[in-house]
């Protein structure tokens, strides 16, 4: 990973307003994101850091404010150009994973069984420190090397933005911390990396918070 990735992005949120079911979740978020920028959406449980990812995602619909990717209005974007941006630019890593369990390692990395025997895959299990494991059925992977899929499909891609959520929740001390290096690494090779998470370890190791507690009505 010595080389820098992806495309350029700038991410930026004007005053941004968020309800559901009636509910006002948070009000009023502006804020900016650059390629290379690890942020944490942080707050206490149920302050919506989940739903504001979901918005940088572009899955849960704003009340009110804007969100531009590029200078792009995201608003004016249909459900082609989303699915577009979704799959050029961006990759999902959640806490439970997202794996397909029983398939194989290399096939949970590259969703294309034609592409699975790779020199590529192989190279980015030596990464993510699974080599020669690809061949395996995911299930029988411990959660930490199960999180690491997830991270190997964001560098096969690539990705330009990486949006996780609690990514280091499910993981004891030791695969957190190789979670975290990596995720380091990603931003360092020029990906924004957008983190949901509760982990202080995680967060001191971004160079951009966001605290949703102060933005709640
Ligand atoms: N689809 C939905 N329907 C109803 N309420 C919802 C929905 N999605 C989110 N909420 C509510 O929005 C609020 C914020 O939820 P969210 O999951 O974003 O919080 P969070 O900060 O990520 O929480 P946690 O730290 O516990 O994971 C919560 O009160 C939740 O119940």
């Amino acid at each position: 990973m010595s080389k820098k990735w992806g495309v350029k992005m700038e991410i930026k949120m004007n005053s941004i307003s968020v309800v559901i079911k009636g509910k006002r979740i948070f009000s009023n978020i502006t804020d900016t994101m650059n390629s290379g920028d690890m942020v944490a959406l942080t707050g206490s449980s149920g302050c919506g850091k989940t739903t504001l990812l979901n918005c940088l995602g572009l899955i849960q619909p704003i009340e009110s404010g804007s969100i531009l990717i590029n200078g792009k209005d995201t608003s004016k974007w249909n459900d082609k150009d989303k699915t577009k941006f979704w799959h050029k630019y961006a990759t999902f890593i959640y806490q439970d994973y997202g794996i397909i369990e029983d398939e194989t390692v290399a096939y949970n990395i590259t969703l294309d069984k034609s592409k699975a025997k790779s020199k590529a895959v192989k190279n980015i299990l030596d990464k993510v420190g699974l080599n020669g494991r690809d061949s395996e059925l995911a299930i029988v992977l411990s959660g930490g090397e199960k999180q690491r899929i997830g991270i190997a499909r964001a560098i096969l891609k690539n990705a330009s933005i990486i949006y996780a959520d609690e990514p280091t929740a499910s993981l004891d001390s030791e695969n957190r911390q190789i979670v975290i290096s990596l995720l380091k690494e990603c931003a360092s090779n020029g990906a924004i990396v957008i983190l949901a998470t509760h982990d202080d370890r995680l967060v001191s190791e971004c160079n951009k918070v966001i605290s949703l507690n102060k933005n709640r009505n």
